[in-house]
């Protein structure tokens, strides 16, 4: 039975071991993880077979951004492992969503599939050096109208942004926002943050929580100081 929490821990370590040590910790009745580009690296394909196994389901954020041949097949693969949710960089453009698309959709794979808009840890002075002169919410609407329009079923974007996002492409269009920082967080190297509560307020589907929790003194402290947060809002 999937959970119904919107929250996705973070599994960022350098070995599988760790990663499974802090899985071995949390619930899959209470939240789900998300595995990253250092952890997979390192483990390869084997730490998905171990949280499945454990039951929970799996963000497998590699954040593909390639050719489309090259993003349809990597995206085929993450979803042929049984991840819940993989992820492209919107900034990849219309041709490869599609065809990360397309390709799911003529296996038969039901794997959300979402794109990346401009990272949580990006400002605009930020963007300004990459040559993009508009402003993080200016260019997360635009990169995530270009995914909805592609066939995503929603983005990866700073809370912040959320509300506008809920505005412009509808309820069942996913929000997933890291950057997460409850009042007990350092913001690390985040730039557009927002609390759990206000991001759930604000429309997020799933709120993707790391340091906060990973590298908290007491971690299922932090995460049950996040539950009751959000218990106290709804
Ligand atoms: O824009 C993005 C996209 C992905 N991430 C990832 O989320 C977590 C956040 O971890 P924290 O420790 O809570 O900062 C991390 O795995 C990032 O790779 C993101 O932060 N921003």
């Amino acid at each position: 039975m999937p959970t119904a929490s919107p929250l996705i821990i973070a599994l960022d370590y350098s070995s599988l071991n760790a990663a499974l040590c802090m899985a071995d910790r949390l619930d899959p009745l209470r939240c789900r993880v998300k595995v990253g580009k250092e952890l997979f690296t390192r483990s390869g394909p084997e730490v998905l077979d171990a949280l499945h196994g454990r039951g929970f389901e799996v963000f497998l954020d590699l954040k593909f951004h390639d050719i489309p041949n090259t993003v349809a097949g990597a995206v085929q693969a993450a979803a042929e492992q049984g991840v819940w949710m993989v992820n492209v960089h919107a900034g990849g453009g219309r041709r490869m969503m599609e065809a990360a698309r397309q390709r799911l959709e003529r296996h038969g794979l039901s794997t959300r599939l979402i794109a990346v808009t401009v990272l949580t840890s990006m400002e605009a002075t930020d963007l300004a050096e990459v040559g993009i002169a508009a402003s993080p919410a200016e260019q997360v609407e635009r990169l995530a109208m270009l995914a909805r329009d592609s066939g995503m079923d929603g983005v990866v974007c700073s809370a912040q942004e959320a509300a506008r996002l809920q505005g412009l492409c509808g309820d069942s269009f996913l929000k997933v926002t890291p950057g997460i920082r409850p009042a007990f967080a350092e913001a690390d190297d985040q730039q557009r943050v927002m609390s759990p509560a206000a991001a759930i307020a604000a429309g997020s589907t799933y709120l993707v929580v790391g340091r906060p929790v990973t590298q908290a003194q007491d971690p299922m402290a932090a995460l049950e100081a996040i539950e009751s947060e959000l218990a106290a809002k709804v």
